[in-house]
């Protein structure tokens, strides 16, 4: 096995003890770093315990931090040697609120992480999950790029969608989950989500579009023969996604990397 180092960011939260859990029991993972806040509802020391528990063989240890602490400054020992940073940590939206409202916020949670994976792990594969997705991977992968590092290692996690297409075409069809294979492209916001049903190809392929490799993403693939209707949906989302994708490039334009 390959006895790989990961860290979940916000691993105490709603999204991170579950993906934690995942990490503690995935026999690839020998070392992994719960990191949350002080303040978090539910501790990291604790989230960390019960995983440390589990009969796997993964060394689980718990990180937790000051809100207003620069990581690049305290989390030296959590991100060295990092081969996955996943990044869970920020705020989820209230009812009503689009995503794309917690740029602010959640783009600076993320620079100050991501700054911090480019000072202790700068050949790790940084994993956003945070919201707007859509914006905070441009910005990261922008200001990344500044700080002179590969821009190929910084990806944006939408497999939700795929997994919520393929049970949604399980219920309608009652064909095997495990059969249905259905890409998502367009990024992951409202309108701008596009599964390509049309792709399905009961092949139980990987639903992604994107070949990952030791260097991150290796291979862009095309995204291969649209429907009709899939080509009007595509043409009408693009707009969106291009402002969300000019949003997060407008940040960077105005924050970098502390020395
Ligand atoms: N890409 C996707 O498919 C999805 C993305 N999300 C996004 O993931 C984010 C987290 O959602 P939930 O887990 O539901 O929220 P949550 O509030 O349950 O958990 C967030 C965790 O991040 C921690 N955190 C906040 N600031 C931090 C910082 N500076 N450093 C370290 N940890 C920090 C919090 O203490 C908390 O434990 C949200 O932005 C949400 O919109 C949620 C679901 C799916
Ligand atoms: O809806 C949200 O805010 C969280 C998210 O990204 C999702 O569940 O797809």
């Amino acid at each position: 096995m390959p006895g790989y180092k990961v860290c979940v960011v916000g691993g105490a939260g709603g999204i991170g003890q579950p993906l934690s859990m995942l990490m503690a029991m995935d026999p690839n993972v020998a070392e992994l770093c719960v990191y949350d806040l002080t303040i978090a509802m539910i501790p990291a020391d604790g989230v960390a315990a019960d995983l440390g528990h589990l009969n796997k063989a993964a060394k689980v240890k718990a990180y937790a931090f000051d809100k207003d602490a620069r990581a690049a400054e305290v989390a030296g020992e959590c991100l060295t040697g990092c081969d996955l940073v996943l990044v869970p940590a920020g705020v989820p939206r209230k009812p009503g609120q689009d995503r794309a409202a917690l740029l602010n916020i959640n783009a600076g949670i993320a620079k100050n992480i991501v700054e911090a994976c480019a000072k202790f792990c700068p050949e790790a594969v940084i994993a956003l999950i945070v919201n707007p997705v859509n914006s905070v991977v441009p910005a990261m992968c922008e200001l990344w790029k500044k700080a002179g590092h590969d821009p190929c290692k910084i990806v944006g996690v939408t497999t939700l969608d795929c997994v919520r297409a393929e049970k949604f075409v399980h219920e309608i069809t009652g064909a095997p989950v495990g059969d249905i294979s259905i890409p998502v492209i367009g990024g992951h916001a409202g309108t701008t989500i596009l599964p390509l049903f049309s792709q399905d190809d009961r092949a139980a392929l990987s639903a992604s579009k994107v070949t990952f490799g030791k260097k991150g993403v290796e291979t862009v693939h095309p995204l291969g023969d649209l429907s009709p209707h899939e080509k009007e949906r595509l043409a009408a989302l693009t707009p969106a996604l291009k402002d969300e994708i000019d949003a997060g490039l407008e940040y960077a334009s105005r924050n970098e990397f502390a020395a």
